[in-house]
């Protein structure tokens, strides 16, 4: 993650991304290398183009990425889609591995998504990528995945009950959801995980990063 775009201490909101631009004297872009899998990921940030949270790569992502190299988790022939998929890099290592991936975003970052996609996709089916915004969109989209993911998505508190809708209609009794979280106790992301969450889903910690407060949960229907 670059070191500007560390956590803002303000509303880490979807108000932030015109304030944070306008802190930016120019826009400009970073390309970073990571390797997961086997595979080499050229993902490349757009600061200070109104993108806000959307631009940088956050450390959840990573560790979901990293937590799918060491569990070798079998994407081959599955249908992914990702939530709030900002430069798009988890749903690219899935779709690298056979996966068939829909990546979304608010319409303000899908370009970005966009770009990331054609840099390191080459294969007959690439990604998908589309507008999804939580609690809005979802009836666009079709309800057989197996595996819905999303990386630092719980930061919002207005947000969780839009992205509790879309995670219920997304989801159906064959469903994994993967949420990697940073735990940020300001925003109430664990008040999401242990007290929201548990009314609509089952849900078990999987993986944590002590130091860096990240938790990994594997979701799903309750089962009747
Ligand atoms: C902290 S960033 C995480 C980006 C990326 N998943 C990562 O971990 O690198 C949060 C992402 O959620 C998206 N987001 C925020 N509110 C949203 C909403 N209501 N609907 C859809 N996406 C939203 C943002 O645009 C942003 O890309």
């Amino acid at each position: 993650m670059h070191p500007e775009a560390k956590e803002p201490d303000c509303g880490f909101s979807e108000v932030l991304p015109r304030e944070l631009g306008s802190l930016f004297s120019d826009t400009y872009t970073e390309e970073s290398h990571y390797a997961f899998c086997g595979t080499e990921l050229r993902i490349t940030q757009h600061y200070g183009a109104n993108l806000g949270v959307a631009a940088p790569v956050w450390d959840a992502a990573l560790f979901l990425c990293g937590y799918f190299e060491e569990q070798k988790l079998d994407f081959k022939g599955k249908k992914v889609i990702e939530l709030g998929a900002g430069t798009g890099i988890v749903g690219i290592l899935v779709s690298l591995l056979g996966g068939h991936v829909t990546l979304t975003d608010l319409p303000h970052a899908l370009s970005q998504i966009q770009k990331n996609v054609s840099a390191n996709v080459s294969s007959n089916n690439p990604p998908q990528v589309c507008a999804l915004s939580w609690g809005l969109d979802q009836e666009k989209f079709p309800q057989d995945y197996d595996f819905v993911l999303g990386a630092d998505i719980v930061y919002l508190h207005d947000t969780y009950p839009l992205l509790i809708q879309t995670l219920q209609y997304l989801c159906g009794p064959q469903t994994s959801i993967f949420l990697s979280s940073k735990m940020r106790q300001e925003h109430g992301t664990m008040h999401f995980f242990q007290d929201i969450l548990p009314q609509y889903f089952a849900s078990e910690l999987v993986k944590r990063n002590k130091d860096e407060e990240i938790n990994i949960y594997k979701v799903t229907r309750y089962q009747n």
